[in-house]
């Protein structure tokens, strides 16, 4: 069935907005959804696919686009990209033509740097650190939309039970390879209303992120603090993984992201999680638990380059020169964060980028000025969370190799009292358990 030759008018709107990169695309599009009620869920789809398939593949369409690259012209690339050119009503015999001369176009035959998608700067850092082959295997994967991966809650369910039950909705999961608890759909159909959902049986979670938050090996009746809980995508993980016992503190700046997290914990059934809103990363908060905790999560921020299968945008929305700023932020907050850590205890610094500055460049960095901490060689640390997954002595997860979104992680192990140096400005380790209590308030 064709969709309404108006929606044509709104995609164009939207993407007009977009193409301005002041704000996420997925922000934007919420807004202008909610600002026009009366589009249906079909037309919220065809357009928010249009919008995503122009941030994939604006160089070339840009290009086939030619000189009258106008957004009318980008939205029908788009949207015929998205839903096919038979769905699309209301075209003149200018724009079918038009449609079909692209159509015919071979891609194949395109320069490699043109296939790519990429801003330049982004595409010179790949090939510098991927070389050009491999560039182009993961720029042609990044280009495309993730699959949907969810995480069971093993308090809750166990797998192959999820796998049972979404089948009678009728929804086919498959079991994701490395993690136990995942699972991967191929559509994305509405989770929203499943008892399962409901119920906090399952999760959204990509594998990657999975596989993250079983690698900081929390373990029942231990102190945890995840440093940059977000809306809790791996605190919930960790805290079912801890059975619901100890104490996990769930820290961020932001106030607006924890709140997110609590419907979650909620439907998790998770009484362990204790988030604390922080100023910084040395905030008094943080500092009172000195010394204390036995394992650390810094899931930091960064470019987010690892996820633009999902956010095509941030491609677009970034420039060398912020990623450079966050290289500071990302090795100041692990440093905060280390201090957390009790001699024998886990530091895990983590992210979602594919760069090897906010990568091993912030680990080398790391290890340069902590000698009171070790890599612990992560092919150990996957052996003993049994996760089959080849790895030197950090992870990196790759969309093209291990069909997730790019992440990257290094653990540290602080050493014992005898062999490890305590940093000249640490505060001395309170005792008893009340200044913990107090730092979850
Ligand atoms: C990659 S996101 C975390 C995603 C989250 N762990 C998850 O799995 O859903 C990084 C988070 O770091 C937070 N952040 C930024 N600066 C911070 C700081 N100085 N201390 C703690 N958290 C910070 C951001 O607000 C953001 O929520």
């Amino acid at each position: 069935m064709r969709l309404p030759p108006a929606i044509l008018g709104n995609a164009e709107e939207v993407l007009r907005e977009i193409l301005r990169f002041t704000a996420p695309a997925d922000v934007t599009l919420s807004r202008y959804f909610k600002d026009h009620p009366r589009l249906g869920g079909r037309e919220r789809g065809a357009i928010a696919e249009c919008v995503y398939a122009v941030l994939r593949n604006k160089t070339f369409f840009t290009d086939f686009a030619g000189a009258g690259a106008t957004m009318r012209r980008l939205t029908l690339l788009g949207m015929a990209e998205a839903i096919g050119v038979d769905s699309l009503g209301g075209l003149s015999d200018d724009e079918t033509a038009f449609l079909a001369r692209i159509k015919d176009i071979d891609r194949s035959l395109l320069p490699p740097k043109k296939l790519a998608n990429l801003p330049d700067w982004l595409y010179d850092k790949f090939v510098a650190q991927y070389g050009e082959e491999e560039t182009q295997q993961l720029a042609a994967v990044l280009n495309t939309p993730a699959p949907l991966d969810l995480r069971v809650n093993s308090l809750k369910a166990d797998r192959d039970k999820v796998i049972a039950e979404l089948a009678t909705a009728p929804i086919v999961a498959e079991p994701t390879p490395y993690s136990a608890l995942g699972l991967r759909i191929q559509k994305k159909p509405a989770l929203q209303n499943l008892p399962l959902f409901k119920e906090g049986a399952i999760e959204v979670q990509d594998e990657g992120s999975q596989v993250l938050a079983q690698l900081l090996g929390a373990r029942r009746g231990e102190m945890v603090v995840d440093f940059c809980a977000g809306a809790g995508g791996k605190t919930l993980a960790i805290g079912a993984l801890m059975r619901n016992t100890g104490r996990l503190y769930a820290f961020d700046v932001s106030e607006k992201r924890l709140t997110k997290l609590k419907p979650r914990m909620a439907r998790s059934g998770l009484s362990n999680v204790h988030p604390v809103v922080i100023a910084h990363e040395r905030d008094a908060k943080v500092k009172r638990l000195a010394g204390k905790i036995d394992r650390v999560l810094v899931d930091a921020p960064c470019s987010g380059m690892g996820t633009l299968r999902r956010n095509p945008d941030v491609k677009w929305r970034q420039q060398p020169e912020g990623i450079a700023e966050m290289t500071q932020k990302q090795a100041s907050i692990l440093d905060g964060a280390a201090r957390l850590v009790k001699f024998g205890g886990r530091l895990v610094y983590a992210t979602c980028s594919l760069l090897n500055e906010e990568n091993d460049g912030i680990v080398e960095q790391f290890l340069a000025t902590h000698p009171d901490f070790d890599l612990v060689p992560m092919h150990k640390v996957l052996a003993e969370q049994r996760i089959a997954l080849e790895m030197g002595d950090t992870l990196k997860m790759l969309p093209h190799k291990h069909g997730t979104d790019g992440f990257f992680a290094a653990v540290f192990e602080r050493k014992s009292a005898q062999a490890g140096t305590a940093k000249a400005d640490e505060p001395a380790v309170e005792s008893g358990d009340a200044a913990d209590a107090d730092a979850a308030a």
